[in-house]
């Protein structure tokens, strides 16, 4: 049976809360403040299933994330990581096996953040309070990134003797910059919101909470207003983009246009200029 578009709608989440008030902008936020949006199991689980969701909702065009409470996130939930890890060396069952498992686990979680790089539609990260370990997996992951003036950036695993799994050794560097990414991982210092935007981690620092809400959702709306399938193909092309060489890179343009100038945007786009209006896009 096909899903339903809409599922998103009526699907109850105890880490995470969905506000669909407002569209075509979804705003999905971490919410366990007690725990500084620690992210725990369900939190990775609830996370891939909201995301797959939004992407396929028809109303949604754009996805801001943010935190509840004073922290953006807290990174993996310490009480999750060791129960992942105790498991994983039980002796009960062959190491082998056991390995394995934790292998398996560790992809979970990795696909989970990388739900964000999935989605069709653009994902902004609005950063206040610490963002700290897994979440900067998580950020990295988004397509776009915004703090505030109290926001800080901590890759921390080294410190729990770690090396960073969740996608941020992969991704950082190709935001900031080998060197930057390098430091951070390396140190676990903690980056201030002016440093992040200096090395390019964020796009704009705002000066309060409030601003940034306002300000982020007004980019994602920016967005919005743009073909749909211009923005989803400049997000597919930009993604593979940077992973292959710039040949491989154009080849793969080549084919997604190919496939994609035929749909009714690119003459509502031409229309809409040679009439001197605002062009009207169907949704996804
Ligand atoms: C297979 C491996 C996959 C992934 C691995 C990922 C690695 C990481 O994510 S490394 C990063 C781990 N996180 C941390 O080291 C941060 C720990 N937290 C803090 O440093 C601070 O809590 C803070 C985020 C700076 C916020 O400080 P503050 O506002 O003063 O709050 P606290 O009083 O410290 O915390 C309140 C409450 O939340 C609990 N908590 C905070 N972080 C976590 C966490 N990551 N996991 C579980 N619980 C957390 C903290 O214990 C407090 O609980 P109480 O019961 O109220 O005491």
């Amino acid at each position: 049976m096909a899903e339903d578009p809409r599922a998103v709608e009526t699907m109850k989440f105890k880490t995470v809360e969905i506000d669909l008030n407002r569209p075509p902008v979804a705003h999905l936020y971490l919410n366990l403040p007690s725990r500084r949006n620690a992210l725990s199991l369900d939190s990775f689980a609830e996370i891939s299933a909201a995301i797959s969701a939004l992407d396929r909702h028809p109303d949604v065009l754009a996805v801001v994330v943010s935190g509840r409470g004073t922290q953006f996130c807290s990174g993996i939930d310490l009480s999750a990581l060791e129960t992942i890890v105790s498991s994983a060396g039980s002796t009960a069952t062959d190491p082998g096996r056991s390995r394995e498992r934790l292998r398996r686990q560790i992809l979970s979680l990795q696909a989970a953040l990388s739900a964000f790089e999935g989605c069709r539609k653009p994902v902004l990260a609005a950063v206040d309070g610490s963002c700290i370990g897994a979440g900067v997996d998580l950020v990295s992951a988004c397509d776009l990134r915004y703090c505030t003036r109290a926001a800080s950036f901590v890759v921390k695993e080294v410190d729990l003797a770690i090396a960073a799994d969740l996608g941020t050794l992969q991704r950082l560097p190709r935001i900031v910059g080998y060197g930057n990414a390098a430091e951070m991982a390396l140190t676990a210092r903690s980056v201030s919101a002016a440093e992040a935007k200096e090395m390019g981690l964020v796009s704009r620092v705002f000066d309060s909470r409030e601003e940034m809400e306002v300000g982020v959702r007004a980019i994602a709306e920016e967005i919005c207003k743009k073909s749909p399938m211009a923005v989803m193909g400049t997000k597919a092309v930009l993604l593979k983009s940077r992973d292959v060489s710039v040949e491989q890179g154009l080849d793969y343009a080549a084919t997604w246009n190919s496939g994609m100038l035929i749909s009714d945007d690119l003459q509502e786009a031409i229309k809409a200029f040679i009439q001197k209006r605002k062009p009207t896009f169907a949704k996804l």
